[in-house]
């Protein structure tokens, strides 16, 4: 793991590795700039290869405009933007948005949608290499692969930050013949993404993969940069053909800023083709795009949860597994509330992108046994595209989530996402049915 010495305040972009932050003389920037807005601004006379490979392949390239952005000399840069070709529209996202973590919520929509090329390539295929793990919960290829493509992503463009997943290599490094399938689909994916490599980077062979594989070992979600990776959420979901989503969060100083979710399996956009990526960073709302779109190129669409003035007019949605929430305790809070529409199950934080999508309104999570500890990679991403598209989420006590203790949301019992106009509502009734049925909220371990 690396050392946490990473904290920054919250809304700051990452300082790009060592290196790449020792251009800091002024002058150098200036030059920098003078010259790039003249490359600019001939770049379409050029052949289109030669300044692509220029643009977006030179690592001297990322850095001088980071670099030139950030002192504010970037006028320049801009307006010579103006006359690129649309090939260069990546780099231009890049250089020109100074937007609050909008480099994090580019790399994590792109990193998150290269790993759904893979889960998907699996979820179709019949060997799946499902394994179980000691907790009995099964894993598939699909899981490892995707995080060793995250994990490669973030090591890239945030080799500072800190990162929890919720694999590890452990399966594999005992078995070489798992490996060799993971490698298989990893290797797929990085040829079926190429255009992705200058950004995401690569994974160079078996052993880097495994490498990446072991980078979420992370304990401490309080202090620092910290990643949250549900590399495939809702496994069981995935493996009988239901929902799943690929959930990545970055939570700094113990809050999550920033969550993506791609959620290959939920309806497309307006009727198109099946899949979806939400993202959210905090204080600036939920979007939607496509989750096969041209993600740089393509206008994020906001969405809200829908505002209804009773919970009765809700619909809500549960989890298919009856081990992993209690829907017999859902269905009488649903009755008390006076819904009367049946819920709606699905797998996985498809059920928070769903409520955000104003697909259904109500998400009701609670547990079966008062011993589990909800995951914070099970809730970090949904959570904040929740919130960001105006709703709530509590645990089933009415308290906040707690996201600074750690791997696990020991401070907190169940979970529930509503509209804002509705919470109070719904958390009264809720708490009342968790008291009666599971006790006063157990004292804090901390
Ligand atoms: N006993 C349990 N109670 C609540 N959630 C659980 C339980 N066992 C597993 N889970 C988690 O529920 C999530 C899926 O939720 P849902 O059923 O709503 O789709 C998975 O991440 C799964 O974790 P894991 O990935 O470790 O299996
Ligand atoms: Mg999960």
């Amino acid at each position: 793991m690396k050392p946490s010495g990473s904290i920054r305040a919250a809304g700051t972009r990452t300082p790009r590795p060592p290196e790449e932050s020792s251009i800091s003389i002024n002058t150098i920037l200036f030059w920098a700039a003078v010259c790039l807005g003249i490359l600019f601004t001939i770049a379409p006379l050029l052949p289109l290869r030669f300044v692509d490979v220029f643009l977006l392949s030179t690592p001297l390239f990322r850095r001088v405009s980071t670099s030139v952005c950030s002192s504010g000399l970037g006028a320049g840069l801009r307006v010579a933007e103006r006359f690129c070709s649309a090939s260069h529209l990546q780099v231009r996202t890049m250089a020109s948005s100074g937007a609050p973590y909008a480099w994090e919520r580019r790399i994590a929509e792109l990193a998150v949608q290269r790993a759904a090329v893979l889960t998907k390539a699996v979820y179709t295929a019949r060997v799946k290499g499902t394994v179980t793990k000691s907790d009995k919960s099964p894993v598939t290829i699909a899981d490892f692969g995707a995080q060793a493509l995250v994990f490669g992503a973030l090591e890239r463009n945030f080799p500072a930050d800190n990162i929890i997943g919720e694999e590890d290599s452990g399966d594999l490094r005992t078995n070489s013949d798992l490996t060799s399938l993971v490698w298989d689909v990893v290797s797929t994916a990085l040829a079926e993404t190429q255009g992705l490599e200058g950004d995401l980077g690569t994974v160079s062979g078996q052993s880097q993969m495994l490498e990446f594989i072991d980078k979420g070992a992370c304990a401490n979600s309080a202090t620092g940069r910290v990643w949250a990776l549900d590399p495939v959420d809702g496994t069981k979901g995935f493996l009988r053909g239901g929902q799943y989503a690929i959930a990545l969060a970055l939570l700094v100083d113990g809050v999550v800023q920033v969550g993506v979710l791609g959620c290959p399996n939920l309806p497309g956009l307006d009727g198109g083709e099946e899949g979806v990526i939400l993202s959210a960073v905090r204080g600036q709302g939920t979007t939607v795009k496509p989750l096969s779109a041209d993600l740089d190129k393509t206008e994020p669409r906001k969405t809200t949860i829908n505002a209804i003035s009773s919970a009765s007019e809700a619909s809500f949605c549960e989890g298919v597994e009856s081990g992993h929430s209690a829907h017999d305790v859902q269905a009488r809070i649903a009755t008390t509330l006076g819904i009367t529409k049946p819920s709606v199950q699905l797998d996985s934080q498809a059920k928070y992108a769903s409520i955000a999508l104003g697909r259904g309104e109500l998400y009701l999570r609670l547990p079966v046994s008062m011993t589990y500890e909800e995951k914070i990679w099970d809730h970090a991403a949904g959570n904040i595209i929740v919130e960001e598209a105006g709703g709530v989420v509590a645990d089933m006590y009415g308290r906040p989530i707690d996201f600074t203790v750690g791997r696990t949301l020991k401070e907190n019992k169940g979970m529930i996402a509503m509209p804002k106009q509705v919470s109070e509502e719904v958390m009264k009734v809720v708490r009342e049915i968790a008291v009666e049925h599971y006790g006063p909220p157990p004292k804090s371990s901390l």
